[in-house]
């Protein structure tokens, strides 16, 4: 049994799944140094989303890539379910790895060209050892697609063959592959069409709901970020300037940043709802 599930298999929320304390992610050196991100402490529970918002270059995928360990700290810590990520070698590296997974803002770039889809997602699963025959790892494919809202036939198409939309899905369904317990989104929607985004933003949360997978949402837009997450992180300049819940920073903001933010919105209600 894990450690942070009780007996009934709910998950315990009360304990961070992802910590990290005092964290600092430094570009360069001397004067050309660039500080991403400065002294952040957060916590994300098991099954919670939290969204991160700031404007660009404010250190928000700095921050999210730390978490994954694909950025190191310059001091600092990340702990994944108690332990320093920093410290991970080896076979226990490659568990965080399928543990923790990433989605990013371009769907395209994100998928080799030459690839038929389902033989990207196979790969993943290959890697990792999971679904050792052929057959079973095409069978796990198409049951991902599935999940995604795909046609399971589309594993035999290459990534051109799809719109932007399903191009994310072909994304996330690669994400899901390995059943990962956190998912860091980075911008997922910024590069739709806005009459998609409410369709991702909407798998994204039934994915969350149906697998309770913990999810850090990087989004600049505050709506979009209210649409899937239940708290909020307000970063700017490297630095977490406001936390509280999708209500409480939406509704009744503390920060003058994050109302600056707020008055860049100009529907705040609605996006995402529904759809
Ligand atoms: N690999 C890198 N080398 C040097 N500087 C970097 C590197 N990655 C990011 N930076 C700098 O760190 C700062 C934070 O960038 P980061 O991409 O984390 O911000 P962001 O909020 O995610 O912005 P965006 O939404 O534009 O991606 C920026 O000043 C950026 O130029």
């Amino acid at each position: 049994m894990n450690a942070m599930e009780d007996t009934s298999g709910r998950k315990d929320r009360r304990i961070p799944l992802v910590e990290t304390g005092g964290l600092e992610v430094t570009y360069g050196t001397g004067r050309e140094k660039v500080r991403a991100v400065r002294g952040v402490d957060l916590a994300i529970a098991p099954g919670e989303a939290l969204g991160l918002v700031g404007e660009s270059g404010c250190g928000k995928s700095s921050l999210g890539r730390a978490l994954l360990r694909l950025e190191d700290p310059s001091s600092g810590e990340v702990l994944f379910e108690g332990s320093p990520v920093t410290g991970l070698r080896g076979a226990a590296l490659k568990a965080f790895r399928r543990r923790a997974q990433i989605i990013f803002q371009d769907p395209f770039g994100s998928l080799n060209p030459r690839l038929k889809v389902g033989r990207a997602i196979e790969e993943v699963l290959h890697i990792h050892g999971l679904g050792a025959d052929n057959p079973a790892r095409r069978r796990r494919v198409r049951e991902l697609l599935d999940d995604v809202g795909l046609e399971p036939a589309f594993a035999d198409r290459y990534p051109h063959e799809f719109s932007g939309g399903q191009r994310q899905r072909i994304c996330i369904a690669r994400a899901l592959a390995l059943d990962p317990v956190f998912l860091v989104a980075d911008e997922p929607v910024s590069a739709l069409d806005v009459s998609v985004q409410a369709n991702i933003l909407d798998l994204l949360r039934r994915i969350r709901a149906e697998r309770d997978i913990a999810m850090l949402f990087i989004s600049h837009d505050l709506a979009v970020v209210r649409a899937v997450c239940e708290r909020i992180a307000v970063m700017k300049d490297g630095e977490i300037v406001e936390t509280g819940t999708a209500d409480q920073v939406c509704d009744r903001p503390r920060h003058a940043y994050t109302k600056k933010l707020l008055s860049a919105v100009p529907d705040l209600a609605g996006i995402g709802e529904g759809a």
